[in-house]
């Protein structure tokens, strides 16, 4: 379905057109001598010229020889893929893993020039370290992996000062911001500030995928406290020690923050990523007609999803409002799931232009199992989609989702629980048999060991003819007879890049539904 490599080469090569009109070259340097060294933003490293080096006064501040950028790269892969080489257990994979985002990391804490060189040239097999799945466990890890700041980190204690904090970011333009407020890391939970890792992440995608200028983007940590009691007895944790702030407390900092940027950058793009479902809806509401924002786990996942969904009922030779013949079962009913059935929804209406109906094709499932119309204290965003219980016979609120597939008979099983293995075998295997053509598995929750089922559970308890699609990369299962089961990756990092960058060539003053709608088509 989709290939990350030809999808990055096709967004760089149209966003190069645009960038190297606007791009002055060469850039001219305020700064000198070891200064210049120390700024991953200009440093070349052993590659300085003698010309330059002398310019610049760094002459005798290297190595005489001069290590040309073609070398350095080179130099820089033959390390990397020597980490490959120890890998000699299954248990070994973290470590390699870990291995490897800390001397991209090194690098890019050292060379932004060569680092993106090669993460853009490698995506593939980079976009696993510095993203997901790798960069959760870097967020579990991160006070031991700490070594230097990496974006803004705005905390409770910070109330106040915040309009000038930001002149303290030493561009002059910021077009992208992703911020978090590290309270739903992934599947992972509460991770308090160590969730920066991913803001820095999804930037490093902006970069890789969407051609923006690396200097012109910023990761923020919003640290209003952390509920994880580990993170708050961890004498090395590196945020506040406090509990999490809540209500108009909580919603004061998020707005002064986001005036202060604001005021600075004007035009400025901010993605929310990674925010407690609560949150994400609340800040969604209140930002979203007053400026250049969007909700990444909310409208980008569901913009992929949907995607998905409508490549998948194409290859099952049906429409996604053909009811009763298509069945989707949701399981997970926080942002990222709420926030696929309602853009689905909107995808029928525009189908059918019946709003009344549309969501008839859509079942939805919640840790305390299927949500229809009889569950008590119904979350309000949860309420359009749960089921009537008479509509199939013997439907029932609460229905477990193996009994939800044997009665539904559903034609597309998609997971955003967060909730690893809970596709299990009777699961897989009742889908099986629910005589759908080609079944389709969508087990979107991050990282790995979150994932609703893996592709090799997939392939062998529901069929070998399924579409299979992860949030977190697997890859393909070899099925005999020489046969492959081809492994999709569903993750919001196919649209989010798309979404900023769109945003930011078009000069939208806000983005709306419709736009994810077209991105998503
Ligand atoms: N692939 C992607 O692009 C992508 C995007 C966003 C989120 N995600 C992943 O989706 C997961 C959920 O994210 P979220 O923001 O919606 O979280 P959330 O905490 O807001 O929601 C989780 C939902 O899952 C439900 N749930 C928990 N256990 C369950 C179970 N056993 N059976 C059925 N439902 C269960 C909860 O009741 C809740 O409704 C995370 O793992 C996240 O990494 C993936
Ligand atoms: O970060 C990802 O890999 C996707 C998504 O935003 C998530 O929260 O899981
Ligand atoms: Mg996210």
């Amino acid at each position: 379905m989709w290939n990350l490599t030809k999808f990055v080469a096709s967004r760089l090569s149209r966003s190069r057109r645009f960038f190297s009109s606007v791009i002055p070259r060469p850039c001219i340097i305020q700064k000198r001598g070891a200064d210049i060294l120390h700024d991953p933003w200009i440093n070349k490293e052993t590659g300085f010229p003698l010309t330059e080096r002398n310019r610049l006064g760094l002459r005798g501040l290297l190595p005489p020889r001069v290590i040309s950028f073609e070398q350095q790269y080179a130099r820089f892969m033959e390390s990397y893929r020597s980490l490959e080489k120890n890998t000699v257990s299954e248990s070994d994979t973290s470590h390699v893993a870990l291995a490897k985002w800390r001397i991209l990391n090194r690098l890019h804490d050292r060379n932004e020039t060569l680092y993106f060189r090669v993460l853009i040239d490698n995506i593939k097999d980079f976009a696993p370290i510095i993203y997901t799945p790798t960069v959760g466990l870097v967020c579990q890890n991160y006070s031991g992996l700490f070594r230097r700041p990496r974006g803004m980190y705005f905390s409770a204690k910070d109330k106040g000062e915040m309009m000038s904090m930001i002149y303290n970011w030493p561009a002059q333009k910021v077009d992208m911001i992703v911020l978090t407020d590290g309270s739903r890391i992934l599947g992972l939970g509460d991770l308090g500030v160590h969730g920066i890792g991913i803001p820095i992440g999804k930037l490093d995608m902006y970069v890789a995928a969407a051609g923006l200028n690396p200097q012109r983007i910023l990761p923020v940590m919003l640290d209003v406290g952390t509920n994880n009691l580990k993170l708050i007895e961890d004498p090395l944790y590196l945020g506040l020690r406090q509990p999490r702030l809540e209500g108009e407390e909580y919603l004061s900092i998020i707005d002064e923050f986001i005036e202060a940027v604001l005021t600075r950058w004007p035009k400025a793009i901010v993605q929310f990523e990674d925010f407690q479902m609560k949150w994400a809806f609340e800040t969604l509401k209140r930002y979203r007609e007053r400026f250049c924002m969007f909700n990444d786990d909310v409208q980008g996942t569901a913009g992929v999803a949907l995607a998905g969904l409508l490549g998948t009922v194409r290859a099952q030779g049906r429409s996604l409002d053909d009811f009763p013949n298509q069945k989707i079962v949701v399981v997970g009913a926080g942002s990222a799931g709420l926030g696929v059935l309602s853009m689905a929804v909107q995808a029928v209406v525009r189908m059918t232009g019946n709003a009344e109906t549309a969501a008839q094709n859509f079942f939805l499932l919640d840790k305390d199992g299927l949500l229809t119309k009889e569950r008590k204290n119904l979350d309000p965003a949860a309420v359009a989609f749960a089921k009537d219980p008479g509509l199939i016979a013997g439907l029932r609120d609460g229905d477990s989702l193996l009994e939800v597939v044997k009665k539904v008979k559903p034609d597309v099983l998609l997971g955003l629980s967060g909730v690893g293995g809970v596709f299990n075998e009777e699961v897989l295997k009742a889908l099986r048999e629910s005589g759908s053509n080609r079944p389709a598995i969508f087990a979107m929750s991050n990282p790995t060991m979150n994932a609703e089922c893996t592709a090799v559970e997939a392939f062998k308890h529901a069929g070998e003819n399924i579409v299979f699609a992860s949030g977190s990369p697997f890859e393909n299962v070899q099925l005999g007879n020489g046969k492959v089961g081809y492994v999709n990756q569903a993750n919001n990092m196919y649209l989010f890049p798309g979404i900023g960058l769109g945003a930011l060539l078009s000069g939208a003053r806000i983005i709306t539904d419709d736009m994810l709608q077209a991105a998503a088509e």
